[in-house]
């Protein structure tokens, strides 16, 4: 875990639980005061002449106070950069950085008082501090008083279900609980604006639930802004409100979940057929546009065994036309649907890579 630049100088600010105020909406916080961070501009090269690299070409990003924003691009997209530019462990050559409305770069330590991140999965906690003793650390080095967020450690601790281990040094945790314990101390001093990198890597499907629901429950009823950023389309389906997708240092796209899945111009249909063979999947690819073949189907599955399912992108007119040339070729159609987008296609046409994906070449 990396803790912000605000966090590893600390010092005293004075916060306590009182700013959860409860009582306003997470609306109304939002009217009276600016975005929980505002990036205009900003980009950033590495290194110089024909082997720089710019990881963040002019990007400009809002994010509003209590919502979710994953944060997606394939390796090398610059997100980390960005996320670094917003933490102020990276200065920008060029635009501006507000948190909560404080410049970064006129006041850092007014900006980041209320920021913190978790960049690399578990590695700073104290392994040989317990659980609760790690939380106490972190909220000390984010300038508040451990005693005056005693219930906030409880409640966190009771939420990822770490409330019996609360006593136990770290070292002696599963991997998994070690990834809870890493966002329950980044979470800790109470930031209100938190970056996390791929917070359920490593966990198991019921941790990895029981994190999302209170990433989502610090958001509705806390106000917690959160930019996560994940490999995992599932997580970033589930809990975020907006994408934001990287490529080559730039913003291709900013949407909701559901906008990015409607929004794409996939008309894929799933056409299966046992006439479907290799020559005339290879013709249909010729004069369609094929998004995948799969052969061999009906193994204890729905379809004829041996048939052949054919993606094809295809509306309007190149559906009738697909139609006519599979009916010329003599195929009988035992299934046609249309195939519902996945935030993974979506992703895959945006930045041509796949989640996950090594970086392709990028010229400077
Ligand atoms: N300190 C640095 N010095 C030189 N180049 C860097 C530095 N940090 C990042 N880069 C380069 O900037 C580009 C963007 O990297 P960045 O880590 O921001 O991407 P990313 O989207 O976070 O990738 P990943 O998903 O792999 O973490 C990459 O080409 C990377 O090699």
């Amino acid at each position: 875990m990396a803790r912000s630049a605000a966090s590893e100088r600390g010092g005293p600010r004075g916060r306590d639980e009182s700013r959860f105020d409860e009582s306003r909406s997470n609306d109304e916080q939002a009217d009276a005061s600016p975005p929980a961070l505002a990036i205009e501009g900003v980009s950033k090269r590495f290194g110089d002449g024909d082997d720089s690299v710019l990881a963040v070409d002019d990007v400009s990003l809002t994010v509003e106070r209590g919502s979710i924003v994953g944060l997606l691009g394939p390796n090398g997209a610059g997100k980390t950069t960005l996320i670094k530019c917003a933490l102020g462990i990276v200065l920008p050559d060029a635009g501006s950085v507000r948190v909560f409305g404080a410049d970064v770069g006129d006041g850092r330590r007014a900006a980041y008082a209320n920021v913190d991140a978790m960049l690399e999965g578990a590695r700073n906690d104290y392994w040989r501090l317990t659980v609760r003793e790690n939380l106490r650390y972190f909220a000390t080095i984010a300038g508040v008083d451990p005693d005056s967020v005693r219930a906030r450690h409880d409640r966190l601790l009771d939420r990822l279900e770490l409330t019996e281990k609360a006593d136990t040094p770290v070292r002696e945790l599963s991997r998994g609980m070690k990834q809870k314990v890493s966002l329950a101390s980044v979470l800790a001093g109470g930031a209100e604006l938190v970056f996390l990198d791929e917070p359920t890597l490593g966990l198991d499907v019921e941790s990895s639930r029981t994190l999302r629901r209170e990433l989502r429950r610090l958001a509705r009823e806390e106000g917690l802004t959160i930019v996560l950023s994940s490999h995992d389309m599932g997580v970033i389906e589930d809990v975020c409100d907006r994408v934001v997708m990287m490529a080559n240092g730039r913003i291709v796209a900013d949407d909701t979940v559901a906008a990015l899945l409607t929004g794409t111009d996939r008309d894929v249909v799933r056409v299966v057929s046992a006439d479907i063979d290799d020559a005339l999947a290879a013709s249909l690819r010729e004069r369609f546009d094929v998004r995948g073949v799969e052969t061999g189907l009906g193994e204890g599955g729905r379809d004829r065994p041996g048939s052949t399912a054919v993606e094809v992108a295809a509306a309007g007119d190149a559906l009738y036309e697909l139609m006519d040339a599979l009916r010329e070729a003599g195929v009988t159609v035992e299934a046609i649907e249309t195939v519902r987008p996945e935030l993974e296609d979506v992703f895959v046409d945006l930045t041509g890579t796949e989640p996950g994906a090594e970086p392709r070449g990028r010229s400077p």
